[in-house]
């Protein structure tokens, strides 16, 4: 008997381009040992993003669209490298010209972790405690979390950098707790830092956040057969659901928007629940969270069901991102 595997397609010699972070280092490994398991030879090519440069600033001020992804896809289209392997979450919704989304894997833990040595929870924060994160949606999340406690006395303070940098600000003593996505520290060996994972309830997981997404340029169709395999069908639909409620909110990862599906019960056999929040960032008016469930067999309902969440966000209060994004 032939083995199904190179029957499907014949064994390619590829280069996957890589940022050089230690998380964005191991998920273009993890991708490259599934690609060699499959008798493809793989290489890396690493190199650095305007997004790991930029350390001093939070990405939202930068205008985070693509800030990972533009150099990445410069090398694929001269042909230095054949694909690119993301961080969903850190995908922008629309890509260039000529580039698809060939593949989206299964996703590691979607939820937030938190990273404290002295603090178990948010509850047990002394008073005046800081707390690190930059990203808009989780400080809208907190900030309404801390109302919700009456703890209007601690601050959420910026925090920069790649996780080895960031957990090094907390054990520098910078802050009492930092908030960290899960996957990232599971796939560092790095799970024994999390204090606590946050349910989705308490502070609902960014679009796209624990998936890998494998980008390719267009009609590289034998590069999008090989990685074929690899694809996960139920979190392709879940994130396309959460990616349709970015992109129509004009959304990058730079906006206090959440985003997240789960399947009610067996992927692809139960209806998709499609949970969003949004904040106001000047934190005027009160978080705006809603949600919708579909069966979902396709791209289509994946897409309607975003459409669908982000008309109740609309009505709830939410407002589309109209500011110019910086180059
Ligand atoms: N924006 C940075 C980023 N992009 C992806 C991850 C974590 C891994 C993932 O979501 O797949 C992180 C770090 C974090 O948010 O803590």
């Amino acid at each position: 008997m032939t083995d199904p595997v190179t029957e499907l397609s014949s064994p390619l010699s590829l280069t996957i381009a890589t940022r050089e972070s230690r998380l964005a280092l191991w998920q273009a490994e993890h991708v490259q040992s599934l690609l060699r398991a499959r008798g493809h030879a793989v290489e890396l090519l690493g190199m650095t993003t305007r997004g790991d440069q930029i350390l001093d600033r939070s990405l939202s001020k930068v205008g985070g669209k693509g800030l990972f992804v533009k150099e990445l896809e410069v090398a694929l289209e001269e042909g230095r490298a054949d694909l690119a392997v993301h961080s969903l979450k850190d995908v922008p919704m629309e890509l260039p010209e000529g580039f698809e989304l060939a593949c989206v894997m299964e996703r590691e833990d979607p939820r937030d972790a938190w990273v404290s040595s002295s603090c178990a929870d948010l509850e047990s924060l002394p008073l005046g405690a800081v707390i690190g994160t930059s990203s808009l949606r989780r400080v809208v999340l907190l900030r309404a979390a801390l109302e919700r406690l009456g703890r209007g006395d601690v601050r959420i303070e910026p925090l920069r950098g790649n996780l080895d940098t960031r957990l090094r600000k907390l054990d520098e003593g910078h802050y009492h707790a930092i908030v960290l996505a899960a996957a990232g520290l599971k796939r560092l060996g790095l799970e024994s830092r999390i204090r606590k994972i946050f349910e989705p309830e308490e502070m609902l997981p960014a679009a796209g956040q624990g998936a890998l997404g494998i980008e390719l340029r267009q009609q590289r169709t034998e590069v999008a057969a090989a990685l074929a395999p690899l694809a996960h069908r139920p979190t392709w639909l879940a994130v396309a659901a959460e990616r349709a409620v970015s992109r129509a909110m004009g959304g990058s990862c730079s906006m206090p928007l959440a985003a997240h599906a789960r399947w009610q019960g067996e992927p692809l056999a139960s209806e998709l629940r499609l949970d969003a929040a949004w904040g106001d960032p000047e934190g005027r008016s009160p978080l705006v969270q809603v949600h919708a469930a579909a069966s979902v067999s396709g791209l289509e309902a994946a897409e309607a069901l975003g459409r669908q969440v982000v008309e109740l966000l609309r009505q709830g209060g939410a407002t589309y991102s109209t500011e110019p994004i910086a180059p």
